[in-house]
């Protein structure tokens, strides 16, 4: 479980998340949602130690992450939005068989889950090419397909939809349901809704570093049109045309 609790975080004068409490249960598919600037990303930073609260505590399994940034990085596993930064190897294959490597995982393990990953993402077949040779399209579904290599507990993606073509987007969501089923807890960061409603358990959305809804959607084909209204005065409606 992930948990965080009373949790702000600012930058200078600006205070990006503001006393947020929430829990992520373990194997609960998470819409997490919001207008630009909301503190989405700042939140989910949070839950594997990359961003440290300033006031608060986040937990994950019941640990400090603070005090236990490797186990949080280990259950946590993060794509990031702008994935530029997040690779470590020159090529495809070697990128996305680094963290299995460093869980020191055999051989044929690594190999497989590789192989498994990169499908996830139509990649497959193009572990030789060089990571400085693709499009950001393929980048970030190189990053993708490193988190998913790694099988945590809990996957949070932020907004793992952009620049990715409409083919890739299904690929991508149906790997996402298939890994919330077989029981990994995802969250998905998003201000695009209406791609991850359905999948989800529980829509959290922020507006101004709070939350100022939550709802629970799960086994719901479409959601409450209270829900749908509240989402649309937030910024984030559930089709993009409202
Ligand atoms: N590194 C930073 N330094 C200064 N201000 C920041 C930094 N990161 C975020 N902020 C500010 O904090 C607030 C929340 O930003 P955050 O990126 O967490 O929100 P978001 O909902 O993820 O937005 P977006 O969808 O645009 O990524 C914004 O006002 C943003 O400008």
């Amino acid at each position: 479980m992930i948990e965080a609790r009373n949790v702000t975080v600012s930058y200078d004068d600006v205070v990006a998340v503001d006393g947020v409490t929430l829990r992520v249960s373990d194997g609960e598919f998470l819409a997490l949602v919001g207008a630009n600037g909301s503190g989405k990303t700042s939140l989910v930073r949070t839950f594997n130690g990359l961003v440290a609260p300033h006031e608060g505590e986040v937990r994950v399994d019941d640990l400090d992450v603070g005090s236990n940034p490797v186990a949080a990085r280990t259950a946590v596993g993060m794509v990031f939005q702008d994935p530029r930064d997040c690779f470590v190897a020159a090529t495809v294959g070697d990128d996305v068989a680094f963290g299995p490597e460093n869980l020191g995982l055999p051989r044929p393990e690594i190999r497989d889950r590789v192989e498994s990953a990169l499908a996830a993402v139509r990649m497959d077949g193009r572990e030789a090419e060089r990571i400085d040779a693709l499009s950001g399209g393929e980048r970030a579904r190189v990053a993708i397909a490193g988190a998913l290599a790694m099988e945590p507990a809990h996957l949070v993606l932020d907004e793992p939809f952009a620049g990715l073509d409409a083919p890739t987007r299904e690929t991508v969501r149906d790997r996402l349901r298939a890994l919330h089923r077989d029981g990994t807890g995802v969250v998905v960061v998003t201000h695009e809704v209406g791609s991850v409603i359905e999948l989800a358990d529980r829509v959290v959305a922020l507006a101004d570093g709070e939350i100022a809804l939550e709802a629970d959607v799960s086994g719901d084909a479409a959601p409450d049109p209270a829900v749908a209204d509240r989402l649309t005065a937030l910024g984030v409606p559930l089709h993009e045309h409202e």
